[in-house]
């Protein structure tokens, strides 16, 4: 049953606070379930891979078979549609540009007041892993917003792994990675694929850095490799948060709402306006728009279970609440988006506008779709070149300055009782 909360209803906390703590990913059986999947992984490498694959995608295989060919890449753009292609295209060269602004200066060096020379230097992971969501739809698009910020970051070796259940491939996908450079690719999905990437199989070399949006066994998976290789963020099943008033049609807002509940069961879409007619007409369009998705079934499930309506006095009290929702996308179908906007902490990305509808930033604005779930926006960020990026510091002293610092690093060494790190250190002094 959707949740329908009033801001100003004596239970409003109690009511919000079981949407907050929806259980939409994790759990204990996810849990148990993706930990069993990668220890299989680590013990039998390729062989738990094929059995893994057959049991979850429907896909008999051998371990030569988890690769996809050069040959299938290559021809895979013959059998799209060539506007299609083209779009593909122009998202690609959209999502470069906006993310090129991102690389960082390669080195900076000073030398302090001290007479210390200092500095950082930014290096490109070796390896990346991308994972490319594919159980119950294809998103060549999440091939691009993977791929092109590993390209411009300068990954050396970029793996792709995508599910092709019931071993359809969709062309797309593979022309989307053809596009974006990436010809190591794998058939291979869910926590079991996570898994190969984070250990390694015998066909599958290791990666570094394991980046990628997925369903609720693909996040905990990625959790659970965390440390053994990095992760981007925990890029789970999708959400949407729209604030909006009376001005809107009520049509274009249930739209917005379902273009992220049709992701999953576990998606979660929530309005928050200070209209409750504005919000009864935006419920009813939902019903009404609901019964033409092809993927019905997923969207009215994610509605029914976790969709939210919250009505608030004014516009301004949406602020708080939003923050505590820390929501993956957050429009603002507003008069003035903009103030409301430099409000707001804790969002992945912010829509602006009654004109800018959460699924253009999803294909071809040029910002990252992979962005942060089940309120990690609270602390995470949405996928960019830094990372597939990590900073090394650089630190040189001469006798000089090293005479000028060192004194402290002794003192503070003797008050750790860490003798032999204040004699490297004194040894070298007034010499
Ligand atoms: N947050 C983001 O940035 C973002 C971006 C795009 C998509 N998404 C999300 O990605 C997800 C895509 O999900 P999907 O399911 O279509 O594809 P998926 O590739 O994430 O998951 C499919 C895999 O899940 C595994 N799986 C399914 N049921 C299982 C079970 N019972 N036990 C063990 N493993 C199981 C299988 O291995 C299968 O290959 C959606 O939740 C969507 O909202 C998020
Ligand atoms: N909305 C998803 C991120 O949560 C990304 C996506 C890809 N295709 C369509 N939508
Ligand atoms: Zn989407």
């Amino acid at each position: 049953m959707t949740f329908r909360l009033a801001a100003s209803a004596p239970d409003f906390e109690t009511a919000f606070q079981a949407v907050l703590h929806a259980k939409r990913e994790v759990s204990e059986d996810v849990n148990k379930t993706v930990a069993a999947i990668i220890e299989d992984v680590r013990a039998r490498g390729d062989a738990a891979l094929v059995e893994l694959t057959a049991k979850f995608d429907r896909l008999e295989l051998d371990a030569a078979g988890l690769r996809i060919s050069g040959e299938d890449l290559a021809a895979a753009e013959a059998k799209c549609d060539s506007a299609t292609v083209e779009a593909l295209k122009l998202a690609a060269e959209r999502i470069r540009a906006f993310h090129a602004r991102q690389l960082p200066a390669a080195e900076d060096r000073f030398t302090d007041e001290a007479g210390v020379e200092l500095g950082h230097r930014w290096t490109a992971v070796e390896a990346a892993g991308l994972y490319v969501p594919g159980g119950t739809a294809a998103y060549p698009s999440s091939v691009l917003m993977n791929a092109v910020p590993a390209k411009v970051a300068g990954v050396e070796r970029i793996v792709m792994v995508v599910p092709t259940p019931d071993g359809v491939v969709n062309p797309l996908v593979l022309a989307a990675a053809r596009i974006a450079g990436i010809s190591e690719v794998y058939r291979i999905g869910g926590a079991q694929a996570v898994a190969a990437l984070a250990y390694g199989t015998e066909s599958i070399a290791p990666v570094d850095k394991i980046v990628g949006p997925g369903n609720a066994f693909v996040a905990a998976a990625k959790r659970q490799v965390f440390g053994q290789v990095g992760i981007d963020m925990i890029a789970g099943p999708s959400e949407i948060l729209v604030v909006a008033d009376a001005q809107n049609d009520p049509g274009w807002i249930a739209a917005d709402l379902l273009s992220q509940a049709e992701h999953d069961a576990s998606s979660q879409s929530i309005l928050i306006t200070d209209d409750a007619a504005f919000a009864k007409a935006v419920e009813e369009a939902v019903e009404g728009q609901l019964k033409l998705l092809s993927r019905e079934k997923i969207a009215r499930a994610s509605w029914e279970e976790f969709g939210t309506i919250i009505t608030v006095d004014k516009l301004e009290d949406a602020v708080a609440l939003v923050d505590r929702l820390a929501p993956e996308h957050l429009e603002l179908a507003v008069a003035d988006p903009d103030a409301l906007a430099a409000r707001i902490r804790n969002a992945g990305a912010v829509f602006l506008g009654r004109y800018t509808p959460e699924a253009v930033g999803d294909y071809v604005a040029g910002t990252n779709h992979v962005l942060p779930t089940a309120r990690s926006a609270r602390f995470s960020s949405g996928l960019s070149v830094l990372d597939f990026m990590k900073r090394t510091s650089y630190v040189r002293c001469d006798a000089q300055s090293l005479g000028r610092i060192g004194p402290a690093a002794v003192a503070l060494a003797e008050a750790e009782g860490l003798e032999a790190h204040g004699r490297s250190v004194s040894i070298r002094l007034n010499k």
